[in-house]
């Protein structure tokens, strides 16, 4: 390859998925999520965790960049130094938050930023595909409270992946359960064909 200006953007890079994870039971899934991904051809995925999420799930089992909260702090020590919430936001060509959990979906629809997640989507470029798997228990999903919120995502143009009903960890029957890893990986692809079209014409 010439070295000539423009070079690298004739090289195809990897499409960029970054996957947020909260605190729902559901995280003990992130595992599966991530290797479902990477079994997508020109993928390139990176975790963003909450502190709460990282109680579900092993890091060595997460075979990606996984960053949390002491990173941003690790980074940025003087001014000239990267901001990391910045960064992924400009490093990203989507993002997947699954499973969001209650807590996380009310700071998302009120502008909390008190995270690294939360200070990424609060940055979102909202030209990029952001796409959000609601997953908490079956009273919490029916509080009113949860169907304003989502509609107040869904109305910043952010895709709802819906929760299904299944018999919850904590014995409840009913709406809550994260959508099924193949639905999400189903839906990342058709998004995914959308953004290559793009790139074609
Ligand atoms: C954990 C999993 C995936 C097992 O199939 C499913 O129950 C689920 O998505 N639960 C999320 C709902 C939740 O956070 N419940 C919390 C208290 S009941």
């Amino acid at each position: 390859m010439e070295s000539y200006p423009g070079a690298a953007s004739l090289v195809e890079r990897k499409f960029h998925v970054l996957v947020g994870v909260t605190g729902s039971v559901a995280a003990l899934k992130l595992p599966f999520l991530v290797s479902k991904l990477l079994d997508i051809p020109g993928l390139e995925v990176t975790v963003v965790t909450t502190e709460r999420a990282k109680h579900f799930y092993n890091p060595q089992d997460i075979p990606v960049t996984l960053y949390s909260d002491s990173d941003e702090w690790e980074m940025w020590k003087h001014r000239s130094d990267p901001v990391l919430h910045i960064d992924l936001r400009r490093w990203a060509d989507l993002m997947l938050v699954a499973p969001l959990d209650a807590n996380t979906l009310g700071k998302v629809a009120s502008g909390i930023c008190d995270n690294l997640l939360t200070c990424v989507i609060r940055a979102w470029d909202r030209s990029k595909p952001l796409l959000f798997c609601p997953a908490m228990n079956t009273v919490m999903w029916e509080h009113p409270l949860t169907a304003q919120q989502v509609d107040q995502l869904k109305a910043f143009g952010y895709v709802e992946i819906p929760c299904v009903d299944k018999k919850l960890v904590c014995g409840d029957q009913g709406l809550g359960a994260m959508a099924e890893v193949e639905t999400i990986v189903d839906k990342v692809k058709e998004v995914l064909s959308q953004h290559s079209g793009v790139q074609q014409s």
